[in-house]
C-alpha cells in the first residue's frame, strides 16, 4: 500500500498552476506598468564662441522627463578649427564659415527626425566683448555672418549673443554644481574658478556675503526649492592670453628691440611685432611711442623673477571695500571646495600640477625648476606639443599661481580645496550647460513631486507581497492536505 502525495492530485496541481500563473502576471503588470518609457532623448545645442577658439557642444536628455533632475548629459563636442570668432573682424563672413564642418557633424550626431525642435544657441564671451568695446561694427557684422551660418542648418536656431562676465561666471558655477548633483539635493555647492584666453572668472556661495556690499557681484537663484546668494566676478583682460600680453606690456613700456623675458625658457628667442602685441584694448593705452617694427622676445626661465613681473600686472593695493582680490574688487572669504577648469585644468595638468595636496611651496619648486628648462630641452621632451602652449607654460603656471594666492588670497590651506577638473561625469565644466538648462527651464525653481519609491523598489514589494500570498494561499489549502493524506488510496 503507498500514499498518494497531495501535490501529485489534480485539484492541488491545478490551485498550484493558477497561483504561479497569478504571481508572474501580477509581478509582469508591476514590471510593466512602472518601466520607464522606451528611452526617447531630446536635444540642445550650445556654441561657446570664445577668445581663443570656438567649441560646439550636444546635450542631450531623456524626452519625457523635461522638467526633472541631474540628467541632462553632454554627447558630444567639436572643437572649430581655427581662431575665434572675434578675430575674424576683417572677414566678417569666414567667422559663419569656420563653423560649417562643427555644425556638419552636429546634423550627423543628433537624429534627424530631432532636427527640428533641437534648440541651437551661440554664446559669445572675452574675445566678443573686447572686439565689441574697440569696434561695435565689426562685432555687429560678425554676429550677423554667424547667424546667416548658422540659420542654413534645420535646427531650432536660438539667437547669437555676447554674454556678459557675470553671465559667465554665473553658468560656470551652475553646471559644475548641476553635474555633481548639489543643486538637486541642495548641498555645500562647489565654488568655480575659470580661467579663458581674455577673461576669467570667479564665483562662489559664501555666507558671509548677502550681496548688500557691492550688490554687482551678487546673483540670485532659486533652484530645486533652495535660495543661492552667488557671489560672481569676471576679470576682463585677465584670461592666460590677455595676461600674457599685459606682462609683455610692461616689459615692452620703453620700445626695447630686446626683452629678457624671466617667464619664457632660456633659449627661447623669436621676433614679434608691436603692432601684434599693442593690438588689443587690453594694452593698446600702452603703447610705446614710436617703437621699432619688432622685438626680439628673449626667454631667462627665471621663477622667481617672473612671478615679480605677473604681480605688476594686478593692483594689490587700492580697495574701498572691507576685503579685495584685486583691481579695487570686492571679494568675500573664500569658502568651500573650488573647481577649476579650462586653462586651469589645461596648464596644470601639462605641469603635473594637478595634485593640490602638494604643499604650495613644492608647487613652486617645481614650477622654479621647469622654468628653469632649456627650450632645447624641453621641445625634445615635448615634441608632439604645440609650440605656442610649449612656449607659454612657465608663465602660464606662474600666472595661474600668482592668480590664486596673490589675486584671490588662496592661501597654503585653502589651495588644497581646489580641485582642476576638465570633465565631470562626462560634460565639459564651462558656462554652456548651465546656459542651456537656464534657457531651456530645465532646473525648476522648486523641488519636483518625486514618486514615493522608485521603480526596483516598487517591483521588490510587488513581488515579495504576490510570494506571501501564494504562500497564504497554500498554507490555507491544509486542511486538504490533510484530509488527503488521512484517506490513504491503494495504488
Ligand atoms: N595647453 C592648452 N591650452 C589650451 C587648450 N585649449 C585651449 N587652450 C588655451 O587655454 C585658454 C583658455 O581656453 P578656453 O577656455 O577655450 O578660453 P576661451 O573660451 O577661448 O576664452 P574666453 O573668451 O576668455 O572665455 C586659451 O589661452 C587657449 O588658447 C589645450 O588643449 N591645451
Amino acid at each position: 500500500m503507498k500514499e498518494k502525495n497531495p501535490w501529485h492530485m489534480p485539484v492541488t496541481i491545478i490551485i498550484s498552476v493558477i497561483g504561479v500563473i497569478a504571481i508572474v502576471a501580477l509581478v509582469t503588470v508591476a514590471v510593466l506598468q512602472n518601466k520607464p518609457l522606451h528611452q526617447k532623448y531630446k536635444y540642445g545645442i550650445v556654441l561657446d564662441a570664445g577668445s581663443s577658439h570656438t567649441a560646439l557642444y550636444i546635450y542631450q536628455w531623456p524626452a519625457e522627463k523635461d522638467n526633472n533632475t541631474g540628467r541632462v548629459e553632454q554627447t558630444h563636442s567639436c572643437k572649430v578649427k581655427g581662431k575665434g570668432i572675434s578675430s575674424y573682424a576683417a572677414d566678417p563672413w569666414g567667422a559663419g564659415e569656420s563653423l560649417t564642418v562643427c555644425m556638419q557633424e552636429a546634423k550627423q550626431q543628433v537624429p534627424v527626425k530631432r532636427h527640428h525642435e533641437t534648440p541651437l544657441y551661440l554664446g559669445a564671451t572675452a574675445g566678443m566683448r573686447l572686439l565689441n568695446m574697440e569696434n561695435s561694427s565689426a562685432s555687429d557684422k560678425v554676429f550677423e555672418a554667424v547667424e546667416q551660418a548658422l540659420q542654413r542648418f534645420p535646427f531650432s536656431y536660438q539667437g547669437a549673443r555676447i554674454l556678459s562676465g557675470q553671465e559667465e561666471g554665473a553658468f560656470g558655477w551652475v553646471t559644475v554644481n548641476y553635474l555633481d548633483d548639489r543643486l538637486e539635493q541642495g548641498l555645500e555647492t562647489t565654488g568655480a574658478l575659470d580661467l579663458g584666453g581674455a577673461s576669467t572668472q570667479i564665483s562662489f556661495v559664501s555666507d558671509k556675503y548677502d550681496g548688500s556690499e557691492s550688490p554687482s557681484n551678487s546673483v540670485t537663484f532659486r533652484l530645486y526649492g533652495n535660495d543661492y546668494n552667488l557671489y560672481t566676478h569676471s576679470f576682463l583682460c585677465y584670461g592666460k592670453d590677455q595676461a600674457l600680453r599685459m606682462a609683455l606690456a610692461y616689459q615692452t613700456q620703453l620700445g626695447p628691440r630686446t626683452i629678457s623675458d624671466p617667464c619664457f625658457h632660456q633659449g627661447y628667442n623669436v621676433s614679434k611685432e608691436y603692432s601684434e602685441l599693442y593690438n588689443s584694448p587690453c594694452v593698446s593705452d600702452r603703447k610705446p611711442n614710436g617703437p621699432p617694427v619688432t622685438f626680439n622676445h628673449q626667454g631667462m626661465g627665471n621663477f622667481q623673477q617672473c612671478q615679480e613681473v605677473v604681480k605688476r600686472i594686478f593692483n594689490l593695493t587700492s580697495c574701498k571695500y572691507s576685503q579685495c582680490s584685486f583691481n579695487g574688487v570686492f571679494q568675500p572669504l573664500l569658502q568651500g571646495p573650488f573647481g577649476a577648469f579650462s586653462a586651469y585644468y589645461f596648464v596644470m595638468n601639462f605641469l603635473n600640477l594637478t595634485d593640490t595636496s602638494t604643499p604650495l611651496e613644492t608647487v613652486k619648486d617645481k614650477l622654479t625648476q621647469y622654468c628653469a628648462t632649456s627650450w632645447a630641452q624641453i621641445r625634445l621632451e615635448h615634441p608632439n606639443v604645440k609650440t605656442k602652449y610649449l612656449a607659454e607654460y612657465c608663465f602660464s603656471g606662474t600666472y595661474i599661481l600668482t592668480l590664486l594666492t596673490e589675486g584671490y588670497n588662496f592661501t597654503s590651506e585653502s589651495y588644497s580645496n581646489i580641485n582642476f577638473i576638465k570633465k565631470i561625469k562626462g560634460s565639459d565644466a564651462g558656462w554652456t550647460l548651465g546656459y542651456m538648462l537656464n534657457l531651456t527651464n530645465m532646473i525648476p525653481a522648486e523641488a519636483p513631486d518625486s514618486p514615493l519609491l522608485p521603480h526596483t523598489g516598487y517591483v521588490s514589494i510587488v513581488t515579495v507581497m504576490a510570494l506571501l500570498l501564494f504562500l497564504l494561499f497554500i498554507l490555507s489549502l491544509r486542511p486538504l492536505w490533510l484530509r488527503c493524506s488521512k484517506r490513504p488510496q491503494i495504488v
